[in-house]
């Protein structure tokens, strides 16, 4: 069903972008990979190329840069352009507001709002004129809920959760499909992106807690797989996954 389709993924050196591209490329399907770290890129391109044979192109990007995300839509568009953007790039440095990080406030407004923007901006023309394709946002748990010290990071996942079900009501008329997907707790490096020492060790503490099974990032490519397979006349607008020991 995805034979032969291209999937622009962002953040895809590491996490649920990694284990997107993996899961994609198993379905034959060709990609465009990004991330600012190339040597993971490199890699995972080397490695998805020679056991699936699928064709992977590298955009070294910071997501949250203006001019070079729109250089990457440039260059995707001259290519064709491609049938599915997972938007997926993100960091959570997160702290009480008492605390007034402020450069990590706005650092989580450019990568996690603007950098989703861009994104969409790269290649929702080239899919609205060809009258199809599939944007899938990476938003979260935290764009129906929040919880002390995660304000803004809530605040950049409410607002994806917005951008996406605005993008699907204005995108019906050209055929595109949008996703937003709420994942839950999901086993990655996420949490490094926390600097406040104590509020990263009682993340990390309270995700790999003895005895608690949090989400993998293969759950999450699978959902995002079952959102992408579904027929045509069918949108799954939304997709909120938890682990069950997660009670909010
Ligand atoms: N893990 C979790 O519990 C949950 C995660 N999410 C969301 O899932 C998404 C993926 O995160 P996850 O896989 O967990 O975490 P990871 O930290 O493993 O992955 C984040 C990815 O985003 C990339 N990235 C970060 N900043 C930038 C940037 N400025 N420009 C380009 N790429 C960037 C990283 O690549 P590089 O550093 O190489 O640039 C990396 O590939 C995020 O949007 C996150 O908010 C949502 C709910 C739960
Ligand atoms: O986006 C993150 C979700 S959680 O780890 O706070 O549940």
């Amino acid at each position: 069903m995805l034979q032969g389709k291209t999937a622009w993924i962002t953040g895809a050196s590491s996490g649920i972008g990694e284990a997107t591209a993996r899961r994609l490329a198993k379905e034959g399907v060709n990609l465009v990979l990004t991330a600012r770290r190339e040597e993971k890129l490199v890699a995972l391109a080397a490695e998805l190329e020679a056991k699936y044979g699928v064709a992977v192109a590298l955009e070294v990007a910071d997501v949250s840069d203006r001019p070079v995300m729109e250089v990457v839509g440039e260059k995707i568009a001259e290519r064709g352009g491609v049938d599915i953007l997972i938007n997926n790039a993100g960091t959570m440095p997160i702290s009480p507001i008492l605390s007034g990080r402020v450069d990590e406030w706005e650092q989580m407004i450019d990568v996690n709002i603007k950098g989703v923007l861009y994104a969409i901006n790269a290649v929702y023309s080239g899919m609205a004129e060809r009258k199809s394709g599939h944007i899938v946002n990476i938003s979260s748990i935290a764009a129906r809920q929040t919880y002390q010290s995660a304000g803004v990071y809530a605040g950049t996942k409410h607002a994806v959760r917005a951008i996406s079900d605005t993008l699907r009501k204005e995108a019906i008329r050209f055929g595109v499909r949008v996703t937003d997907i709420q994942p839950g707790a999901v086993a990655t490096e996420l949490p490094d992106s926390i600097n406040h020492p104590k509020i990263r060790d009682a993340v990390k503490a309270n995700m790999y807690a003895e005895g608690s099974e949090i989400l993998q990032p293969d759950d999450i490519a699978n959902a995002i797989y079952y959102a992408l397979t579904q027929p045509a006349y069918i949108d799954v607008s939304e997709l909120h996954i938890r682990p069950v020991i997660q009670e909010d």
